[in-house]
């Protein structure tokens, strides 16, 4: 008879110990994470990690159950036997802060469950057919008019550069939205769609996407894991960035780095908006290296070809309606910088409103803190018409998608009043406000880390 062995427990203390030796870089030492209370040893894991390894990377050491069920599919469930290494002893008592939390996110889990069996996480198709090809009339209409027009109007360049301009913002968000599997069961269908939308529509790659975006919903304004509030040397966002950027100046800084510390930093409001035109340009470049230098994300051939592919593809055929379709050197120019800064101030616009500004984390109080507290008070939420909801691609319900992101965004403002109601009863802090008044909130961020920033290089030079 096969003699069956009970699995190994591992105290709170023997994990501490483990975790600490990979803080101190140990090359022998062992990856391991938390998962409902079971340890997965992810070391061998972690390359081959099909979500890409750095959005791993940000839970090694720590209790990664929620994010874990917030990103996965079954197929991933049935992986996690084979990384199993024991069970880890439950917590002691925790402080009431902790309790607190704890408990909030018991009952977000709870309604989580509720809203499964209700059907919310279910997308109305005709929703997202209407949005697709509601969008895809917005790229018609462009081309269309600047191929009718665009060699004998300049007036024709501008609109239909302006029209491109938001078709590429839209197709962010419907990117987006499959991006997360928010439409179809079948995980497939939701990639092929972000490849027509996202590379050969937009230009922006699945797998750059993905790994920037899924890394920035598991660790939101964690200093040093979220990519997207690491922004220097261009923007500096919180005080914790400044420290670091400033601390980590040599003591014979280059001309260059002293003159960014001196001269740019201390004065990012005032040229955040002439930045923001350039964000669409920078990010579809990145893709396009990310692309051709580091491949698909899951190391699938298949999906490599496909996305350098539909990339060569966008910039082909942007690049012929710019030439062919204009008659002039400076019309070319014209068409080129509307349609790019049009995506880059409404896309920017939109994601410094969803988190810059709200609470930065650091990485030693987030693994203190519940997953899904730390996605609500990060979050800022934006209450707008329909025609606003449209222009921000439902990522104005900031929170409720940062709390399910696979919920389609058409059900978002339904479960929003009952995300608010259990923030309340645990008084969990829970942002909502205007358009406007966001805006401001944004650009008063950037003036203290200015202040900062300018104190900072009176301190080092
Ligand atoms: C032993 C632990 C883990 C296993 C076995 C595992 C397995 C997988 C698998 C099989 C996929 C591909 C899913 C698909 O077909 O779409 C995946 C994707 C992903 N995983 Fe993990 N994973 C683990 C841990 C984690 C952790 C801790 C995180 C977050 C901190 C994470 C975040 C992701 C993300 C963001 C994706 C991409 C989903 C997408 O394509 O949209 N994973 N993982």
């Amino acid at each position: 008879m096969m003699e069956s062995r009970e699995p190994q427990t591992f105290t709170r203390k023997e994990f501490e110990k483990m975790n600490q030796m990979v803080k101190d870089g140990d090359k022998e030492a062992k990856k391991f994470i938390v998962i409902d209370n079971k340890l997965y040893d992810v070391t061998d894991f972690v390359e081959d990690h099909p979500g890409g390894q750095d959005v791993l990377l940000t839970h090694v050491g720590k209790d990664a159950s929620d994010v874990f069920h917030a990103m996965h599919p079954d197929s991933a469930y049935e992986m996690l036997g084979n990384y199993y290494a024991g069970d880890l002893e439950p917590e002691l008592a925790k402080d009431d802060n902790v309790a607190n939390s704890a408990k909030f996110a018991a009952e977000i889990r709870d309604l989580r469950d509720k809203l499964k069996k209700e059907g919310y996480f279910h997308s109305s198709k005709l929703f997202y057919a209407y949005k697709v090809l509601s969008t895809l009339a917005l790229c018609a209409t462009g081309l269309g008019l600047l191929y009718a027009y665009g060699r004998t109007s300049t007036l024709a360049v501008v609109v239909s550069a302006f029209i491109i301009g938001i078709f590429w913002q839209q197709c962010g968000w419907l990117a987006h939205d499959f991006g997360h599997h928010q439409c179809f069961d079948d995980r497939k269908w939701n990639d092929v769609l972000v490849i027509f939308l996202g590379n050969f529509c937009q230009g922006f790659s699945l797998s750059w996407w993905k790994n920037k975006h899924n890394t920035h919903h598991a660790s939101t304004n964690v200093h040093g894991q979220d990519p997207d509030i690491d922004t220097a040397p261009i923007l500096l966002w919180d005080e914790y960035a400044s420290a670091a950027y400033y601390g980590a100046l040599d003591d014979e800084p280059t001309m260059v780095s002293r003159f960014i510390a001196e001269n740019v930093l201390p004065y990012q409001t005032r040229y955040y908006f002439f930045v923001l035109a350039f964000a669409r340009f920078s990010w579809a470049l990145q893709s396009f290296m990310y692309s051709f230098n580091q491949g698909a994300i899951n190391k699938s051939a298949a999906l490599n070809m496909y996305e350098r592919i539909s990339l060569v593809l966008h910039w082909s055929i942007f690049g012929y309606a710019t030439i062919a379709w204009n008659s002039s050197i400076y019309n070319m120019i014209l068409f080129f910088m509307i349609s790019q800064a049009t995506t880059g101030y409404t896309l920017a616009l939109v994601f410094a409103l969803n988190h810059n500004g709200m609470p930065v984390i650091s990485e030693e109080k987030a693994e203190k803190m519940e997953f899904f507290e730390i996605q609500v008070v990060t979050g800022r939420d934006v209450t707008l018409s329909p025609l606003g909801d449209w222009f921000m691609g439902g990522l104005n319900y900031q929170i409720e998608h940062h709390v399910f992101p696979n919920m389609p965004r058409h059900n978002l403002p339904k479960v929003k009043p009952m995300v608010k109601a259990l923030c309340k009863k645990y008084d969990i802090y829970y942002h909502d406000t205007g358009f406007i008044k966001g805006s401001l909130e944004v650009l008063q961020t950037l003036d203290v880390a200015s202040k900062l920033s300018l104190q900072l290089s009176k301190k080092a030079f």
